[in-house]
């Protein structure tokens, strides 16, 4: 195929349609596209690590980098929905396709019923990928199914989808590809705030790629000329233009990227009541090290002392190099913190315990996400948060602060712990009214619902990741 003169013959192809060199040549940004997904199939790997690289090493233009994202983030987190119409079209479950095979139907359903690319392209440039991955028999299988779902509208794959739903969770479930267990959880902890009427408006910001959101380390950082300030965190912004990542090199680490959410949370507990000078603070799960940057710029502007502890001995390499922007000497612990209360008892005036949880608060950012948690996954998180929990409350001076927070919305992960928490430290723990403190933080007033102990954000309703705040204080 590298001789000229073959390529020329293949060019001039007689039957007037594509060459056999043209079909089988492939556009680069749906290369690239296909090889994340399979990457993500194959072994777990994040797209969101992964595709910058693969963006690079393609050399792709900036338009191509542009589709190339929007194919594998489009595709990945519509693949439920997409698993839906394929298994129609090809007349037989998903799990009875070759994997590589179905990963080329998932990103050639995308382009048919997503995106504005032509149909023949669509089915053309999937076959021609069909047969990089497949054999012969695959690439007639891919042609044929793509050509079926290419017969009908995407209305009218929404209304056979719909039709095999079986009650109003997991209408939503296939319609905007979640799991149902997710959809549930979701719809449960909107209802818990009277709030469920808001459940399809919050799954479809999941499907839509957040702003990219930046801090100002107070005191050390101002945002940039051109920044657009955040509606509610204080020190946040997004950037009026250009390169965030090139902002947060040239700063040295003052600027960085974090959710509004994020700066929220680390704000409550840093300004629900003034610093006295030499109080001690501890951010107890730091790793890789956001909020820890937050609240040693804060500590350092109210005179106080932060350590952070972080088990995991990389992540807490992590929190080394977040800190390093903070002029404050601020000492790394790398222990376990279910067990660091009782060495450390009563000891410090702040504790944040920005518990590992499932996540489910930020699944528009990794758009695989929501197809490798599992129920399990909650239960075994809630048992390791209950006792990082008790922990914290061992470690909190009598009249001491402790905010307990986690990116996801699951009751389970939230209320229900705090719930657990107050009943078994009945004596030593009460909360605070969290919401008053959140909106005193705020420079606007967040739209809020349900018991003002505890603050839900979420991101149809605040544009921030839905996190969890609650404040709980110990009887001095
Ligand atoms: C939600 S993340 C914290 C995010 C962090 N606050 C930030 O803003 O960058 C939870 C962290 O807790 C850590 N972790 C998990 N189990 C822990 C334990 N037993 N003790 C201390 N840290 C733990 C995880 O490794 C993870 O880095």
């Amino acid at each position: 195929m590298n001789d000229r003169k073959h390529g020329d013959r293949h060019r001039n192809d007689s039957r007037g349609g594509r060459s056999a060199a043209d079909r089988t040549r492939v556009q680069p940004s749906r290369k690239v596209a296909l090889d994340v997904l399979s990457a993500v199939r194959e072994s777990d790997a994040y797209a969101n690590l992964l595709l910058p690289g693969r963006i690079a090493r393609a050399g792709l233009s900036p338009a191509d980098a542009a589709l190339a994202t929007e194919l594998t983030y489009g595709t990945l987190r519509m693949q439920g929905y997409y698993d839906r119409v394929i298994a129609r079209a090809a007349g037989r479950p998903v799990d009875k396709i070759d994997p590589p095979l179905l990963d080329v139907l998932r990103l050639g359903a995308h382009q048919l019923l997503s995106t504005r690319v032509a149909s023949h392209a669509a089915v053309n440039e999937s076959v021609a990928l069909a047969r990089q991955v497949g054999s012969r028999s695959g690439t007639g299988f891919v042609n044929g199914v793509l050509r079926e779902i290419g017969r009908s509208t995407p209305e009218e794959w929404r209304a056979r989808v719909l039709a095999d739903a079986k009650n109003e969770d997991e209408r939503y479930a296939a319609l905007t590809s979640h799991p149902s267990w997710i959809v549930r959880a979701f719809h449960r902890a909107l209802e818990s705030e009277g709030r469920g009427e808001e459940l399809e408006a919050l799954l479809e910001a999941d499907n839509t790629a957040p702003r990219v959101n930046l801090v100002a380390l107070p005191g050390l950082a101002e945002p940039p000329e051109g920044a657009r300030a955040d509606r509610f965190s204080p020190v946040g912004f997004t950037a009026g233009g250009g390169d965030p990542q090139g902002l947060v090199t040239e700063a040295e680490g003052r600027l960085r990227v974090q959710d509004e959410g994020s700066q929220l949370a680390a704000l409550a507990l840093t300004r629900a009541r003034p610093v006295q000078p030499g109080e001690r603070w501890l951010d107890l799960c730091a790793g890789p090290g956001g909020k820890a940057a937050l609240l040693a710029a804060e500590a350092l502007a109210g005179g106080a002392t932060l350590v952070a502890n972080e088990v995991v001995p990389a992540r807490a390499e992590l929190v080394r190099r977040a800190l390093a922007a903070v002029p404050l000497d601020v000492p790394v612990w790398e222990r376990d913190g279910v067990v660091l209360g009782a060495d450390e008892p009563e000891a410090f005036d702040r504790i944040l315990l920005d518990a590992p949880c499932t996540g489910l608060g930020a699944l528009r950012r990794r758009p695989e996400a929501r197809w490798r948690k599992t129920p399990r996954d909650v239960a075994e998180l809630t048992a390791l948060q209950a006792r990082l929990l008790d922990s914290a409350v061992a470690a909190l001076k009598p009249g001491g602060l402790l905010a307990y927070v986690t990116c996801s919305p699951h009751v389970a992960e939230t209320r229900a712990v705090v719930a657990d928490a107050l009943d078994r430290h009945r004596s030593s723990l009460r909360p605070v009214r969290t919401a008053d403190v959140v909106q005193s933080v705020a420079e606007e007033r967040l739209d809020l619902a349900g018991d003002p102990a505890l603050v839900q954000l979420w991101p149809h309703r605040h544009l921030t990741d839905a996190m969890f705040i609650a404040l709980l204080e110990k009887p001095a």
